[in-house]
C-alpha cells in the first residue's frame, strides 16, 4: 500500500519531498520450511522534514524496515531510495558511507562510548568522517537539548534521559537527510521519554529534519504526522496526524484479528503515559572504541 493519501493529508506534493522510498520491498530470512517473510512487497514514501512513526505488533516488521531503508541490512527484492540515490545495490563500503554522511541514528540503549564525554560522543560519527562540525549548528542543537552544562560528563555521569539527549544531538550533529529512531524511549522513565519524544519533535519543527521512529507506544507515536501500520510485513494501514487513543484503537484492531488478548500494554507500557517503565541501568556499549558508531555500520573510510 503507498502512503499517497497521507501525503496528500499532509499537503505534500512530489518526488522531491521524499526523504527515502521503498518499492516492492521485500525481504525473507532464511530459507525453505523455516523462511520468514520479514516484509512483503513493501511502498512507502518517507515525506521530508516529517516525523513518521511505524508501528505494528511484535514480529511485523518494524525493524526489518528500518533497517532495510536506512542500508543496514540487504533487501531481497525491490529497491529502496535515500533522496535520489538508489541504495539496493550499492557496495558495503558505499553503504557504510552513505550512512555515516547522511542519516542519523537514535537506538533503545543509546550506543554512547562510555569513556568519550558528552561532546566527543556527539561528533563522533563526524570525527571518523573526518568532518568538521558546522559550529552554529551544533551549537544550536546542544542548546536545544539543554546540553551545554553536560559536555564535559561522560555517560556513567548522565541520567538516562540525559544520554538519549546525548544520543539524538549526536545523530543531528552533521545534519542527516534522515533520522532513524528506534524505540528511543525504550529505557527511559515516561517523563524522561516525554522530554525525548519532544526534542524530536522540536528536530522536525524547527531544525527541518526528517525522522522515522520504530515504536511500540501509542503515546510515542501521537508526536509523529503519521503513522504507519505494519501487519505481517505489509504496510496494513496509515494514519495522518495521530492522537494516543486512536493509535491505541487501531492497534488493538491488530489484536483482534489475531484473536489473542494482548494488548500494546503487555510489552510494558503503562496506559497513563504510554511509554514504558524501566528500572535499573540501560544497556551502554562498553567498547571505547572511536573508531565506529556501535550499531549503525558507520566507520572511517578505508581509502
Ligand atoms: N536475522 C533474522 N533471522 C531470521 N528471522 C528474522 C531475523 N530478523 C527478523 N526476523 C524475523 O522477521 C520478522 C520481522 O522481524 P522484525 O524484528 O522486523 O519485527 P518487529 O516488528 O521489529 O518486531 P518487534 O516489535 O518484536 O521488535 C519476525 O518474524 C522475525 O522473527
Amino acid at each position: 500500500m503507498s502512503t499517497a493519501a497521507a501525503e496528500h493529508a499532509l499537503g505534500r506534493t512530489g518526488p522531491e519531498e521524499t526523504a527515502a522510498r521503498a518499492r516492492g520491498l521485500t525481504k525473507a530470512y532464511g530459507s525453505g520450511e523455516t523462511a520468514v517473510l520479514a516484509l512483503d512487497s513493501v511502498d512507502v514514501d518517507i515525506a521530508r522534514g516529517r516525523f513518521t512513526a511505524v508501528m505494528g505488533p511484535s514480529g511485523s516488521g518494524k525493524s526489518t524496515l528500518m533497517h532495510c531503508l536506512a542500508g543496514l541490512d540487504s533487501v531481497s527484492a525491490g529497491q529502496v531510495w535515500l533522496g535520489d540515490t538508489e541504495i539496493t545495490g550499492l557496495k558495503e563500503r558505499e553503504l557504510t558511507r552513505l550512512r555515516r554522511d547522511r542519516i542519523g541514528f537514535m537506538f533503545q540503549s543509546f550506543n554512547l562510548i562510555p569513556t568519550l564525554n558528552a561532546a566527543e560522543n556527539i561528533t563522533l560519527p563526524m570525527d571518523i568522517a573526518g568532518q568538521k562540525p558546522d559550529e552554529k549548528w551544533l551549537n544550536q542543537v546542544i542548546d536545544q537539548l539543554g546540553l551545554r552544562d553536560r559536555l564535559k560528563h561522560r555517560p556513567a555521569q548522565l541520567s538516562g534521559g540525559q544520554q538519549q539527549r546525548v544520543a539524538c544531538a549526536r545523530a543531528l550533529a552533521s545534519r542527516p537527510e534522515l533520522i532513524f529512531a528506534d524505540e528511543p524511549t525504550g529505557n527511559l522513565d515516561s517523563r524522561a521519554g516525554l522530554e525525548v519524544l519532544g526534542f524530536l519533535r522540536d528536530a522536525v519543527d524547527e531544525l527541518g529534519q526528517t525522522v522515522v521512529m520504530v515504536t511500540h507506544d501509542p503515546g510515542a507515536a501521537a508526536h509523529a504526522d503519521l503513522v504507519l501500520f505494519l501487519g505481517d510485513g505489509r504496510i496494513v494501514d496509515e494514519m495522518a496526524r495521530p492522537t494516543a487513543d486512536a493509535v491505541l484503537e487501531r492497534m488493538k484492531r491488530f489484536d483482534t484479528i489475531r484473536g489473542t488478548a494482548e494488548a500494546p500494554e503487555a510489552s510494558g507500557t503503562s496506559e497513563a503515559s504510554g511509554i514504558p517503565e524501566v528500572s535499573g541501568t540501560p544497556e551502554r556499549d562498553t567498547g571505547p572504541d572511536r573508531k565506529s558508531v556501535p550499531g549503525q555500520g558507520i566507520a572511517p573510510d578505508r581509502d
